[in-house]
């Protein structure tokens, strides 16, 4: 089997006597973009610039296509590394051309073939003598990525490269820079705190709080799995239910939830995302009948609903304690505030979470 492109074990960093990388392992596959997600400042880019070798970690190692590049004993400089950086606020060299930043640091035959192959896969090729003052910020993020990409590093390490840009180009250029990543068959470390640029790019997300990695998996999983209620809000606003085991057994007013393995008196939280909550109509002031998938419907009120665009966020008072519940719901649904209806949560859909 090949080695990870990128493995980095047990890195530490302090600051001041404060712990801003906590025990950190990666890894990063040929030919994969791994997200390193999290909040500010929970130390993301410190991680990165540790990879990048501008930073020495504590300790830790770190492998590049299984060859050391640092440990405690020894440190490669980061010309040696074989890496690529892109970060937000990237800077072409002002006074060169398109294609002399894109070569710039590149010796041999083939770097105009280069230049020319990479300048069309991110589709800046008629731009080639252009200097970076006539180009707008999103054709300069072409040619920083081109320019990142000509000496064809190991992996690629982006910091929030994107940010920089207004939100439709973003989308573009994200879906653009990742066919690029892709079809040069890169290894990608992307660090981003926003969690729709990590579903969207990311083959692994790997979950960072407080200088270490809480979870990593696939996008899917990630979103579907998450370890616990921090991470689950990551995500998306959420719906949160109290209950208290008893048998392995949460009641609530929506029936009774599965709590295998947590000890009888311990307070759970019993967590929905707004789009995962089922809204059914009120039967002459009666809700449906109970399923052993959605459990007891429990009666709310409309508070209020609002037109998202894509989709309807309703919110609920809810009898039983008169908390409020929020549902998304696909395209128009925009019932009258004092309308009563009937919320079910699917067992497959909602995570129980022990509260410590
Ligand atoms: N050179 C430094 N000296 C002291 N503290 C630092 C240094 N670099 C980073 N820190 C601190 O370490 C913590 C983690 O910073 P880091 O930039 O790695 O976080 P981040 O997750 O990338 O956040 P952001 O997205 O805001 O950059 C922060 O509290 C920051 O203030």
């Amino acid at each position: 089997m090949q080695p990870p492109r990128l493995e980095i074990s047990n890195i530490v960093k302090d600051f001041g006597g404060r712990r801003v990388v906590d025990d950190v392992d990666l890894t990063v596959m040929p030919g994969q973009v791994t997200c390193l997600l999290g909040p500010s400042g929970c130390g993301k880019s410190t991680t990165l610039r540790i990879i990048a070798g501008v930073e020495s970690q504590d300790s830790g190692t770190i492998n590049v296509d299984g060859k050391l590049v640092c440990n405690g004993a020894m440190s490669l400089p980061p010309e040696q590394r074989n890496i690529g950086l892109m970060f937000q606020d990237f800077a072409l060299f002002p006074h060169l051309t398109v294609a002399q930043n894109v070569s710039f640091g590149l010796a041999g035959r083939k770097v105009t073939d280069r230049v020319h192959e990479l300048l069309g896969k991110v589709g800046m090729a008629s731009h080639i003598d252009d200097y970076p003052h006539q180009l707008s910020g999103g054709e300069q993020q072409r040619v920083a990525l081109a320019r990142a990409l000509a000496p064809r590093p190991r992996i690629m390490l982006m910091d929030e490269p994107f940010s920089g840009l207004d939100d439709r180009l973003r989308d573009d250029i994200r879906d653009e820079t990742l066919a690029v990543l892709k079809s040069e068959g890169t290894a990608v470390l992307l660090v981003t705190h926003e969690p729709g640029e990590a579903m969207r790019m990311a083959d692994e997300i790997a979950l960072m709080r407080d200088g270490k990695i809480v979870q990593r998996g696939a996008p899917y999983n990630i979103y579907n799995a998450p370890v616990d209620i921090q991470a689950a809000a990551f995500f998306s606003d959420i719906n949160v239910i109290r209950g208290k085991v008893e048998g392995a057994l949460t009641d609530t007013p929506f029936g009774q939830f599965l709590a295998p393995g947590v000890p009888d008196g311990t307070d759970v939280d019993i967590v929905i995302r707004p789009q995962h909550l089922k809204i059914e109509f009120d039967r002459a002031g009666r809700g449906p009948s109970p399923t052993p998938v959605e459990g007891t419907a429990a009666r709310g009120v409309v508070e209020r609903a609002r037109f998202m665009g894509a989709s309807s966020l309703v919110e609920f008072r809810m009898d039983f304690d008169g908390s409020i519940l929020k549902a998304v719901v696909p395209s128009v649904f925009l019932p009258k505030p004092g309308m009563p209806l009937w919320l079910m949560i699917r067992r497959d859909r909602c995570f129980v979470f022990a509260k410590e």
